[in-house]
């Protein structure tokens, strides 16, 4: 039986005074079968890891480097992610592939970097408007899958975030059936790569998730959760979510 988890991701947002939505997500996030994470900006995870000290509430890191120290100004490693009170990283966030140029194989690499410092791995991946208009969809988050997700991966290190870019702040949401499709897919193709560990992996929805149309999309097969971009940053907005999912 997977655990659910409602995953929240600030992006670039959030100073000192937006801690108090963690305290304010804590009644919610005390729940029995869902995880709470809220993956903060880098500058705010001692003090975010600090705020939900005996709470329910995991913090998460958006990125990591893929080595563990050296000459890279401005980049933050998974050791330094641990050491903050991290304890999951985001990688290959859609916003990272485009922004940044990030490879499949970077993307694999951070994750293994993430592994090696104990964090679990939160591995995004999912298709261009263009490319579902082209009918790539499948071959395109097959593809991404594979080559993201290291050998090393297992359900206990790694969570799969499938976003369809399109979907990403624009309150476009693909269809309940388009998301079953990709989702039952990536189970499948997880099973295929992995065996009975397949199974084990959590897969998560992320794309213009809100209090709305959380209910619909925490019924849909192989959906496990979510990541939540706007809807993460006010706790009265992702307290719905949580107990949406804790629900469903
Ligand atoms: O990481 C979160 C996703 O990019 C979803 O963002 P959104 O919920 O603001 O559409």
């Amino acid at each position: 039986m997977r655990r659910k988890l409602a995953a929240g991701n600030w992006k670039m947002n959030g100073l000192a005074a937006d801690l108090a939505e963690l305290d304010a997500m804590k009644p919610a996030a005390a729940t029995r079968q869902t995880d709470v994470l809220i993956c903060t900006p880098a500058t705010l995870i001692s003090r975010a890891a600090e705020a939900v000290s005996g709470s329910a509430i995991a913090i998460g890191g958006q990125d990591c480097h893929v080595n563990a120290s050296g000459a890279h100004t401005g980049d933050i490693s998974a050791a330094m992610l641990a050491d903050s009170g991290a304890g999951y990283v985001i990688t290959g966030h859609s916003e990272r592939r485009v922004d940044h140029g990030e490879t499949d194989a970077v993307i694999a690499a951070k994750s293994e970097a993430g592994y090696a410092n104990d964090l679990i791995a939160v591995i995004c991946i999912g298709e261009s408007l263009e490319e579902r208009e082209g009918g790539q969809t499948l071959d395109v988050v097959g593809t991404q899958l594979k080559n993201s997700t290291p050998d090393a991966a297992t359900g206990a290190n790694t969570v799969i975030a499938y976003e369809p870019v399109w979907a990403i702040g624009t309150g476009k949401v693909p269809t309940l059936e388009q998301i079953a499709e990709v989702h039952d897919f990536i189970r499948a193709k997880l099973v295929e790569r992995f065996g009975e560990d397949g199974n084990a992996f959590r897969v998560l929805y992320g794309g213009s998730v809100k209090p709305s149309n959380a209910q619909d999309i925490f019924a849909v097969s192989n959906v496990d959760g979510a990541l939540v971009g706007g809807a993460s940053l006010k706790a009265s907005d992702f307290n719905a979510i949580i107990e949406a999912l804790d629900a469903a």
